[in-house]
């Protein structure tokens, strides 16, 4: 008989933007409540999973010299985390993880989250389990606040850490420029600056979340411009002083208007179609005041595979 090792899966897995970020108090826990829409966008990871007797992650592209590649790769916490659910070896499961990035690092645009998302959907594939999105969306909350809408895509409203997720209806298309920060910003810091700067004053708060929402109906991007808002935008500035510039910058080149993505530093430019969003990101990129500028469009589908090879059969275990 001949031994059938599955082919490997790939699995293509977008950034996210917040367009709304209001951000609550800090709780207990450590967490902070939080209303937040999350749009997807075409900016894509690129995540491998094949069986192995060598199990590991290896990190390819755009900051992959900033990921680690051991146990706190957030995708092997999903591989891990998976096994365990299902009754495998967490400690060996004969799992190889590949993963090709061009969301930034440290970004504010959900990378290592998409990554764990991707691994989720890789290898209930690879695996061939039934199991629903739903209970896959149970599992990704558990390995971060930004995890699950990386599984569903699109544009979503989040609740709760930001896990909560509830599909946002809509056909409209939205065109992006992102700039690339030098370094990236780590979360939590971000969160204890707001914490830090709302003890001290009153840093600005977004509006109500029902209005954007509107503005995501309506399919105008010049509507949704002025409602675009984040929270964490004046603790991002706090710590890096220079995305102020990058801000005026690209609003200067003529996009509609200019946030800080998530907790930063990726700023994130709304324009009015494609041609313009390709305009604002050559003179962005001529303006020196980030590392990188990409255009992409929103919403994407969440993490889903491109590829299974055929299967490959390997020669029978022969039996003295
Ligand atoms: C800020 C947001 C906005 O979408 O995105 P990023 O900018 O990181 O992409 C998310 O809330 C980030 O989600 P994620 O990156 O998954 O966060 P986690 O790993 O769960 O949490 C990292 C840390 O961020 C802080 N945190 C995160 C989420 C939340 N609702 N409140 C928090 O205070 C906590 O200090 C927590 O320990
Ligand atoms: N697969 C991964 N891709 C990117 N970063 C990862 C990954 N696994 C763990 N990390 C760690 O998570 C941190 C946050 O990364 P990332 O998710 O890209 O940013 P953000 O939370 O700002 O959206 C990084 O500094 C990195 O050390």
């Amino acid at each position: 008989m001949l031994a059938v090792v599955p082919p490997p899966v790939t699995v293509r897995v977008p950034a996210k933007v917040n367009l709304h970020l209001a951000v609550g108090d800090v709780r207990p826990d450590g967490y902070h409540d939080l209303v937040t829409i999350f749009q997807a966008l075409s900016l894509v990871d690129e995540v491998t999973v094949a069986v192995a007797d060598e199990p590991g992650v290896e990190v390819y592209g755009e900051g992959a010299d900033q990921v680690p590649t051991g146990a706190s790769n957030l995708a092997w916490r999903a591989v891990q985390l998976l096994a365990t659910h299902v009754g495998k070896d967490a400690d060996d499961p004969k799992v190889r993880v590949v993963i090709r990035k061009a969301i930034p690092v440290a970004g504010g645009m959900a990378g290592g989250s998409a990554d764990a998302a991707a691994a989720l959907v890789g290898l209930s594939s690879l695996w061939r389990l039934d199991i629903s999105r739903d209970e896959l969306a149970e599992l990704a909350g558990k390995l971060g606040a930004d995890v699950p809408f990386a599984l569903y895509g699109s544009t979503a409203l989040g609740t709760g850490r930001g896990e909560r997720i509830v599909p946002v209806l809509g056909r409209h298309q939205f065109h992006w420029v992102l700039a690339f920060d030098r370094r990236g910003l780590s979360t939590p810091d971000v969160f204890d600056e707001l914490d830090r700067l709302r003890a001290e004053g009153d840093p600005p708060r977004v509006g109500a979340v029902e209005a954007v929402l509107e503005g995501l109906s309506s399919g105008d991007p010049r509507q949704l411009a002025l409602l675009l808002g984040n929270d964490l935008q004046a603790a991002a500035v706090s710590l890096r002083p220079n995305l102020r510039r990058t801000l005026r910058a690209g609003v200067d080149a003529g996009a509609l208007a200019g946030i800080v993505s998530g907790s930063g530093p990726t700023t994130a430019f709304l324009c009015e179609d494609g041609d313009t969003a390709v305009r604002v990101a050559a003179e962005l990129a001529g303006a020196g005041v980030c590392r990188t500028v990409r255009v992409a469009h929103g919403p994407v589908p969440g993490a889903r595979v491109i590829a299974t090879e055929e299967p490959k059969p390997t020669p029978p275990e022969v039996h003295a």
